[in-house]
């Protein structure tokens, strides 16, 4: 147990899915998982643990921006001994080239900052997915029709971006969408030396301003969710 998980210990499985909503969470256990049960809901942050295909899984909302998966993502590494930490969550485009409904792999995750930064101080670290993660869930996005890109991401701390010149210069370089965790997720995985990918469905679109309609958003991000869980097994 901890101030933000009351799960006991051993109820939290290795493979841990991390989507930013916690009502996200609930939909893919319930979809994906066989008895999947409830571990967590201290602040109405949702956790499961079931089974996928015999494996254990533990399915839970990380909150919205990096102080709040590092809280998650921290407590479920120190606390429960979590070994693999997928974040499948949404995310906006920023390549003309991506679109809406897309799923995107993050190969690295660049930021402003992380709470991991004042670590670092003047090194600019470069997060970056665990290999072995990234090769099978692009192995498995292969045999699918969704399209799937792999490259970089941008983790902002903000989702009202207030600074159109510096995502004028990160669509230069290639960054293909915004969200606003992963580069937390990585660097921690990093210095635990556990496993660490993001999954991201592309929501809406910062160029051409489109957005996924609501009533679509669950079944658009069943991709995703799979695309995780056969990574994480591989
Ligand atoms: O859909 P989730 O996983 O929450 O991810 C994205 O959506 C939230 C912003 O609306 C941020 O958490 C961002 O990273
Ligand atoms: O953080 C996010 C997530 C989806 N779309 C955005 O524009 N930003």
């Amino acid at each position: 147990m901890t101030p933000h998980i009351r799960a006991e210990p051993g109820q939290i499985a290795e493979t841990v899915l991390m989507p930013g909503d916690p009502l996200r969470a609930k939909w893919a256990a319930e979809t994906f998982l066989d008895a999947p049960e409830l571990v967590n809901d201290t602040r109405g942050m949702l956790g499961f643990t079931g089974t996928w295909r015999g494996n254990r899984v533990t399915i839970h909302g990380s909150g919205m921006g990096m102080p709040s998966l590092s809280i998650y993502a921290g407590e479920l590494i120190r606390n429960y001994d979590a070994r693999t930490l997928i974040r499948i969550g949404s995310t906006g485009a920023m390549q003309k080239h991506v679109a809406i409904r897309d799923v995107i792999l993050a190969q690295t995750a660049s930021s402003i900052s992380t709470p991991s930064s004042a670590i670092f101080r003047e090194l600019n670290f470069a997060p970056c997915a665990d290999f072995g993660l990234l090769q099978a869930a692009a192995a498995a996005a292969r045999d699918r029709a969704t399209t799937v890109h792999v490259g970089g991401i941008y983790s902002s701390d903000t989702f009202y971006d207030e600074r159109p010149d510096l995502n004028q210069e990160m669509t230069r370089h290639g960054i293909l969408a915004v969200e606003m965790e992963t580069a937390e997720l990585y660097t921690l995985a990093a210095r635990f030396g556990r496993r660490a990918l993001s999954v991201l469905t592309v929501s809406d679109h910062l160029i051409t301003e489109e957005a996924l309609p609501a009533a679509e958003r669950q079944s658009s991000f069943g991709d995703m969710v799979e695309i995780a869980l056969e990574a994480a097994f591989a």
